[in-house]
């Protein structure tokens, strides 16, 4: 179980989160959605040890992560950060390889290498296993940068917009592969900004607004037409689909 309790971000005079309190079960898939700037990136911050918060904290089974050691939380926590910038021309395989590193002196190279072979087959990577990053388009980068955090095997996923830039099959694909993590018990947390494939992924969706916790439960009780006006100031249809699920038209 992960848990934010009680967090309360401050920046530049603002207040980027506002007494967050979330509880974030292992083996689920929790989706945290909301408009621009509502604070999910600085709660996914908090959550991976990285962002102190000023109040409250992220509590893994109760230990405070802020207060964990770098090396073993580096190894438990795999965090797909939202920008999908990649500073060093190195070629696709040495950078899901640095999904390894935390474990550097622990894990033998047999051990690593399936790693990485699973991560990139996971992401259909392979087939750019020798080229260079930066030769890559958008949307193959996205999926290289996804492999580099799946080759940790994290205890628990946090991943930043995982889906932007890629097309649609590739979207149900790096979705199933999500779910079946899910499935073996790993700690899934996505941000999300859509709708109808937020419903669709989520065992629990946290809607956040202006740094506080606007909504929190099932698709169906968060993605309500009252609740998008208020948040996003959008009309929206929602609409049930022949799997039972909902889909979320936004409207204008
Ligand atoms: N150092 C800072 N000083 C002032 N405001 C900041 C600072 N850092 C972040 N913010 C603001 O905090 C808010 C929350 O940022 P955050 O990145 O968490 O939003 P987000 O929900 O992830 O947004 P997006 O959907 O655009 O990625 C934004 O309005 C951002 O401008």
């Amino acid at each position: 179980m992960f848990e934010a309790s009680g967090l309360t971000v401050r920046a530049g005079g603002a207040i980027l989160l506002n007494d967050v309190s979330v509880q974030l079960p292992a083996g689920q898939i929790s989706v945290i959605l909301g408009p621009n700037g509502a604070g999910k990136s600085t709660l996914f911050g908090c959550l991976s040890g990285l962002l102190t918060p000023d109040e409250g904290a992220a509590l893994w089974d109760g230990q405070n992560v802020a207060a964990m050691d770098a090396k073993s939380r580096a190894q438990r926590i795999g965090l797909l950060p939202q920008s999908a910038a990649i500073y060093w021309d190195i070629n696709v395989r040495e950078l899901v390889a640095l999904g390894r590193y935390p474990f550097s002196g622990v894990s033998s190279k047999q051990e690593d290498d399936a790693c990485i072979d699973a991560a990139m087959a996971a992401t259909d990577c392979a087939q750019f296993s020798g080229r260079r990053v930066r030769s890559l388009s958008g949307g193959e980068r996205a999926r290289v940068l996804l492999a580099r955090v799946l080759a940790g095997r994290p205890q628990w996923l946090l991943a930043d917009e995982p889906l932007a830039g890629l097309d649609p099959r590739y979207q149900m694909q790096i979705l199933r592969q999500i779910r079946s993590l899910a499935a073996t018990g790993t700690g899934v947390a996505l941000v999300l900004h859509d709708l109808t494939q937020a419903a669709r992924v989520a065992d629990h969706i946290v809607l956040l607004h202006q740094g506080r916790v606007f909504a929190n439960g099932l698709a169906r009780d968060v993605l309500t037409a009252a609740n998008m006006k208020a948040v996003y100031d959008i009309a929206c249809a929602i609409y049930d689909d022949e799997a039972g699920q909902i889909a979320i038209i936004p409207r204008g």
